[in-house]
Order: structure tokens, then C-alpha cells, then sequence
């Protein structure tokens, strides 16, 4: 394999599940960068819904599902991205949308080996950060601070939905943990191209230590520092997940009830959902925390319409035969009656206490 001219720069997008990582990539590749762009995405769970969702990449979009590439399945990152560059055209950018229980150090550390190093430079990781939940997931907040240690760049996203007090504790709280990064509000990922793509940012701290401040739960304690170089672990123990797949469609009334009733263990669900009432078009389902959206989509085009979702709980708390059974008592009977009024998008609220 000939080493390019220019090897190619690499963005790695983190950011905890729900934070808003694949709504700042769609911004990324939809802008008019006029770059060939390859994006690889990366779901934890069995489906790639995310690679579903990612829409007018240039150059394509690389689903690597069923594991994490920071762990599980990073052989597979390793085997991917020098796929990349051994085509005639190779991408003059990579952008690589992490998981969300994913560790960004072991990531970057995957472009530093020796097999990828001559081809690939990173640019710079971006944590996303949820500014409404990410202080609401203390089971997970060694997770999500290990995530925002490793930010470059950290958009803060979701500041429509928080007070400005919460927003200044929040950032006050991301810039403990690393005062070197940019911190960048957003909502709906929406800031200048300028400030994510070819900025750099990766080799300017190339040469510093990799120290992570550990924050305790209680604020305000920010103590010791921990190497974090050998953390390749597997999350399957810390994250379950559940799929469902069917091709039979959902009424919504009842869908919605499925939704409202899944159990409190259950704080992350995305998917396609085949829906009797827009039988031509893909609706999107995102659940995070308590906040639903039901978005109704693209028009399912050649696809067969298909439900396809992944849930994202607790170990050991999520009863996937009571799951099933709620999703198959959502199906419409062979003579139900269907509303002909089409569904609009819709955002349902589950009760508070997850
Ligand atoms: N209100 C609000 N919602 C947002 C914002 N950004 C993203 N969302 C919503 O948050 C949900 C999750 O967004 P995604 O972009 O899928 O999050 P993600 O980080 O890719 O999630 P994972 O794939 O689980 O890691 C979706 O319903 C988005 O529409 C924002 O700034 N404000």
C-alpha cells in the first residue's frame, strides 16, 4: 500500500448515547465542506439504526454495528479504515461517529498504530454533551467524563432545553474536566463548519500527557488524575441492549402506550418504525431519558417498510419477553379499522423518575 501525500485527517465524534452525535454528523456532511468524505458510524447495539439516519454523505457512510470499536469489535475499525485507503479513490476525510458507551482514547489510539499511523491524521475528537441529561446518568458518569476528557471540542448541545443557570453549571462542570478543549453551545449540533473540520486541534496536544481529571458525583470535588492508556474494556457489562424487528406495521395509539410503558431501566431507544397510519414513509423513533420524538421520515423508497429498534438499558433489568409481547400487541389486526388522517411528528414525555 503506497503512503498518500497527505494523509487523511480524521474527526472522531463521541459523546454519551442520546447526546446528539448523529444529529451534529448529518450537519457535518450536509454542509458544503466539498470534500469526499467517508463516515463510519458505529452502533453498540445488533442494528445500525444510526447509519440509517445519516443522509447525503458525498463519498458513504460505513456501518460497523453489533459492538463497540473502541473494544469489541476494533479489529474491525483497524481492518476498515485501511480498506479506506487502499481504494483507488481514497476519502480525503474520514469522520467516524463513535457509539455512545464508547471510549474515545482507545479510538484515537487505534489511528496510532503502526498499521494506520502512515495514512490517517487526527484531527481532533468532539464530545458531544447533552447539557440537559449528562449530569442525570450518575451510573454512567465515569463513562461520560472519561467521553468529555478527551474532547478537542466539546459542543454542548440541547441548550434549548435548559435554563441558563443549569447551562452555566454544566459548562462550568465540562471545563473542570477539560480546561484545555473549546466549549462550543449548540442546539441541534448546529455550529460553523469551521470550528469541527480540519481544525488541528489533535497534534497541538499530541505531546501532553493523557491525564483524566475523575470528578466525583458531588460537585465541586474534582480530585484525582488517572492514565486511562489501557482501557480497552468490554461495555457489555455495563450497557444491555434489545432489537426488534418486524414487518408488520404499528397503530400508533398503541405504539405510543409501548412506548410510554417501557420500563424505567430502558433510557436510550431508536429506530424505524413501519406505522399503519404513514405506511409510505419511515417514522423515527428516538427516545432519551424521559423525552420521546416520533419523527415522520423519508418516504421508505426501495427499503420494504420494516420496524427496526434498538433499546439500551441496565443489565439484568430489561425482561425482553414482556418487551416483545408490548411491541406484538402494537400490531394492527388483520380488520382494525386505520386512521385515515395522516400521523404528524410527535414528542411524548415518559414519567418523570428514570
Ligand atoms: N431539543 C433538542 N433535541 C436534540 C438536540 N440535538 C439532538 N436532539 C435530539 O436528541 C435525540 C438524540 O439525538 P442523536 O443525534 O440521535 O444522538 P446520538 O448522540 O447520535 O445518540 P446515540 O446514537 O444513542 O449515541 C434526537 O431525538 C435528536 O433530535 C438539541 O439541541 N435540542
Amino acid at each position: 500500500m503506497e503512503t498518500p501525500a497527505r494523509p487523511v485527517p480524521v474527526t472522531i465524534l463521541t459523546g454519551f448515547l442520546g447526546a446528539g452525535k448523529t444529529t451534529l454528523l448529518n450537519r457535518i456532511v450536509r454542509a458544503d465542506h466539498g470534500l469526499r468524505a467517508a463516515v463510519l458510524v458505529n452502533d453498540f447495539g445488533a442494528i445500525n439504526i444510526d447509519a440509517q439516519l445519516v443522509v447525503g454523505v458525498e463519498g458513504d457512510t460505513i456501518a460497523l454495528a453489533n459492538g463497540c470499536i473502541c473494544c469489541t469489535i476494533r479489529d474491525d475499525l483497524l481492518r476498515t479504515a485501511l480498506r479506506l485507503v487502499d481504494r483507488p479513490l481514497p476519502p480525503e476525510y474520514l469522520i467516524i461517529e463513535a457509539s455512545g458507551v464508547s471510549d474515545p482514547w482507545a479510538v484515537a489510539d487505534t489511528f496510532l498504530l503502526p498499521e494506520l499511523r502512515p495514512y490517517f491524521r487526527l484531527d481532533s475528537v468532539i464530545t458531544v454533551v447533552d447539557a440537559d441529561y449528562v449530569r442525570q446518568q450518575p451510573a454512567y458518569e465515569a463513562l461520560i467524563v472519561e467521553q468529555i476528557s478527551a474532547a478537542d471540542i466539546v459542543v454542548l448541545n440541547k441548550i434549548d432545553l435548559v435554563p441558563p443557570d443549569q447551562l452555566a453549571n454544566v459548562e462550568a462542570w465540562v471545563r473542570r474536566i477539560v480546561p484545555q478543549a473549546r466549549i462550543v453551545p449548540a442546539t441541534y449540533g448546529d455550529i460553523p463548519l469551521s470550528l469541527v473540520l480540519d481544525v488541528g486541534r489533535f497534534q497541538q496536544r499530541a505531546a501532553t500527557p493523557r491525564m483524566v481529571a475523575v470528578t466525583a458525583h458531588d460537585e465541586g470535588h474534582d480530585h484525582a488524575t488517572a492514565d486511562h492508556d489501557d482501557h480497552h474494556h468490554d461495555h457489555g457489562a455495563e450497557f444491555a441492549t434489545w432489537s426488534y424487528v418486524c414487518d408488520r406495521p404499528f397503530t400508533l395509539n398503541a405504539f405510543r402506550r409501548a412506548i410510554l410503558n417501557l420500563p424505567p431501566a430502558i433510557f436510550r431507544g431508536k429506530g424505524l418504525v413501519y406505522l399503519a397510519e404513514v405506511p409510505q414513509r419511515r417514522a423515527v423513533l428516538q427516545v432519551v431519558g424521559t423525552r420521546v420524538q416520533v419523527t415522520v421520515g423519508e418516504p421508505w423508497g426501495d427499503q420494504a417498510p420494516q420496524t427496526q429498534m434498538v433499546f439500551i438499558g441496565v443489565p439484568g433489568m430489561i425482561d425482553e419477553p414482556a418487551l416483545r409481547a408490548g411491541f406484538e400487541q402494537c400490531l394492527l389486526a388483520p380488520d382494525q379499522p386505520v386512521s385515515t388522517a395522516p400521523a404528524a411528528s410527535q414528542t411524548w414525555q415518559r414519567p418523570a423518575g428514570l
